[in-house]
C-alpha cells in the first residue's frame, strides 16, 4: 500500500481563502484583524517563521506588527511591550516567538499576553480551557493536525490514537484535542518502554518528537494515519521530519510530508485564531471550544 498523501499546503489554501473572507466581512464593520509578533534574538529558524506569519497575514488581509529585538532584550522590557500590545485595541493577537533567549522566561511571558489575545494558545487559562472543554484558543500546531485528520473525514471516535511527545505545546494539547473527538489516546515519551508495541496498536499515530526516524515502517500498523509534526535535518541538511517518510508511506494509510504538512497549517491555524479573536471582540464569533 502507498498512502495518500494529506497535503498541508493544498489545505492551508483552502483555509487561508476561507480567513480572507472572514477577515474581510469584518473590515466591513469598520475592524481590521490585527496581530503582533515579537522575536527576541537571531534565531535563524524562528526568523524564517516570523517572515512567513506576517507575509501569511499580508496574504489573507490581517494586519499584522513585527517588533524585533535583540538577544539581549530583558524580560522586563518584553513584558512591558506585551503589556503595552495587550491594552492597544487594533492589535487582537499576540505571539512571542519562541524559544526566547534563556535570560527570559518564556512561561512568565506567556502568562503576561491576555488570554483574549492569546493566539498561539499556549496561556494556562487557554490550556485549561482545552482541558475541560471550554472556549478557548487552542495551540496552532496541533490544531493544524486535527484540521488534517477532519479534511480526511476521518472518523476518530473509538480508534486508538498515539502521540508521540509531550510538550505543552503539541503533545499534551494534541491528546487532549483527540481525546475531545473521543479517540482513545495513548501518549508516548522519552521514558516509554517498547515505543513499537504501542504504536503498532495505533490507528492514528502522531510524531511530535523533534528526532529524525523516530517512527518507522515496522512499527506502523497498515493503514494507519501518520501526521508528522518534526522539524529536523537530515545528513545531507535536508529538512526532514520525526517519521522516516519513505518507509513509512509504504505501510501507513495516509501520511503528512514534512516540508508541506503540519508546518503551513501551524501558520494557518494562527490565522485562524487571529481572526477569531477579532470576530469576538467585535463581538459576532461564535465560541472556540474544545468539543
Ligand atoms: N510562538 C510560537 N513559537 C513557535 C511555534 C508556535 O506555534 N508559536 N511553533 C514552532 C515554529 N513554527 C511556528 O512558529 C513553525 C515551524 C515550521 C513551519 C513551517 O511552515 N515549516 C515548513 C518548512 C519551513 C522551512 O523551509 O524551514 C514546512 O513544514 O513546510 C511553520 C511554523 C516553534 N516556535
Amino acid at each position: 500500500m502507498t498512502a495518500q498523501l494529506i497535503d498541508g499546503n493544498a489545505l492551508s489554501r483552502q483555509l487561508r481563502a476561507q480567513v480572507a473572507q472572514r477577515a474581510a466581512a469584518l473590515k466591513a464593520r469598520g475592524i481590521t484583524p490585527g496581530l503582533a509578533v515579537i522575536l527576541v534574538g537571531d534565531n535563524p529558524a524562528s526568523q524564517v517563521y516570523v517572515r512567513n506569519k506576517v507575509k501569511a497575514c499580508a496574504d489573507s488581509g490581517l494586519h499584522s506588527v513585527l517588533e524585533k529585538y535583540d538577544a539581549g532584550f530583558s524580560e522586563a522590557e518584553l513584558l512591558a511591550r506585551v503589556q503595552t500590545l495587550n491594552a492597544d485595541p487594533r492589535i487582537h493577537g499576540i505571539l512571542v516567538q519562541l524559544p526566547l533567549p534563556a535570560h527570559i522566561d518564556a512561561q512568565k511571558v506567556i502568562e503576561a499576553i491576555s488570554p483574549a489575545k492569546d493566539v498561539d494558545g499556549f496561556h494556562i487559562a487557554s490550556a485549561g480551557a482545552l482541558m475541560t472543554g471550554l472556549p478557548g484558543f487552542k495551540p496552532c500546531t496541533p490544531y493544524g493536525c486535527m484540521k488534517m485528520l477532519e479534511s480526511i473525514g476521518y472518523p476518530l471516535r473509538g480508534k486508538h490514537a498515539v502521540v508521540i511527545g509531550r510538550s505543552n505545546i503539541v503533545g499534551k494539547p494534541m491528546a487532549l484535542m483527540l481525546l475531545a473527538q473521543d479517540a482513545t489516546v495513548t501518549i508516548c515519551h522519552s521514558a516509554t518502554q517498547n515505543l513499537k508495541a504501542h504504536t503498532l496498536q495505533a490507528d492514528v499515530i502522531v510524531a511530535a518528537v523533534g528526532k529524525r526516524k523516530v517512527l518507522t515502517a515496522d512499527m506502523v500498523k497498515p493503514g494507519a494515519v501518520v501526521i508528522d509534526v518534526g522539524m529536523n535535518r537530515d545528513e545531507a541538511g535536508k529538512l526532514c521530519g520525526d517519521v522516516d517518510f519513505a518507509g513509512v508511506r509504504e505501510v501507513a494509510g495516509w501520511i503528512t510530508p514534512v516540508p508541506g504538512g503540519v508546518g503551513p497549517m501551524t501558520i494557518t491555524m494562527l490565522l485562524v485564531n487571529t481572526l477569531e479573536a477579532a470576530e469576538r471582540a467585535a463581538g459576532v464569533a461564535e465560541q472556540n471550544s474544545a468539543h
